[in-house]
């Protein structure tokens, strides 16, 4: 913890299969980043890889409904067919630590934040190097149906039309390489002026006047 410094938003979106949940287990598996996990909120039917509270937590469509109206999600979306959401709460109490905080949202839910939050966000975009390999991964993974991968392919092309919108965009072809890139933006967005000027201007202050 750095208390300071002003905790960060960092998202990482990207179309289905291009590795972001990949990046986001290798960065949250650093401890020494001390990034926390933002858990969203999903209406879509657990995988078989996931766990209820640290994937996703697993709501009925009325819960999410409840939660949109009484204002308790940051962000919300529908992503091919589900409900999605920040939970509002957890954000607000790892910011006011000065901790930053790692969101694995889409296009939709990366607008909603930086209209909110501004400038402690920083957004990566992270692209499949072709079409081809991205098949190749969603099928790899074994986790969907053929329909739902059709769907998430014909999904990707419209949502890899939004790359522009985002501060940061990653090609991940070679993984580690991928990871030493998201590494880099983390470190250069942590000793952005803005972001330390509370906590460095006392160290100036001495530096200068003794
Ligand atoms: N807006 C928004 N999008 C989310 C949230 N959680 C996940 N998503 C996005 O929903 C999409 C589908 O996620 P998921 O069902 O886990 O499938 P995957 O992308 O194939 O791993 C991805 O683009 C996620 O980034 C959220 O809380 N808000
Ligand atoms: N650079 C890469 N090279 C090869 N396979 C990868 C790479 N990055 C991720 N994968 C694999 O592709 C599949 C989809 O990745 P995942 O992280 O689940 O994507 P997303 O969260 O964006 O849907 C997984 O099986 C993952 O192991």
């Amino acid at each position: 913890m750095n208390p300071g410094r002003r905790g960060m938003i960092l998202i990482l979106s990207s179309p289905s299969g291009a590795g972001k949940t990949t990046l986001t287990r290798m960065l949250m598996q650093d401890k020494a980043l001390d990034l926390t996990l933002s858990v969203s909120v999903t209406t879509r039917t657990r995988r078989s890889s996931e766990v209820d509270g640290i994937h996703y937590r697993f709501i009925e469509r009325r819960e999410f409904e409840r939660m949109k109206a009484e204002g308790d999600l940051l962000e919300w979306a529908e992503v091919h067919g589900n409900g999605y959401g920040t939970p509002l709460a957890p954000v607000e109490a790892v910011l006011a630590q000065g901790r930053d905080m790692l969101f694995d949202i889409d296009w939709q839910g990366a607008a909603q934040v930086r209209e909110r939050l501004g400038d402690d966000v920083v957004s990566i975009f992270v692209l499949p190097p072709s079409m081809t390999e991205l098949r190749a991964r969603l099928e790899r993974r074994a986790e969907d149906s053929a329909i739902t991968i059709e769907k998430r392919l014909e999904a990707a092309r419209h949502e890899i039309e939004r790359w522009r919108n985002y501060h940061y965009v990653i090609v991940n072809d070679d993984l580690q390489r991928a990871y030493r890139d998201v590494l880099a933006i983390i470190a250069a967005e942590r000793l952005k002026v803005r972001r330390v000027q509370a906590g460095v201007a006392p160290f100036v202050e001495r530096l200068v006047h003794g």
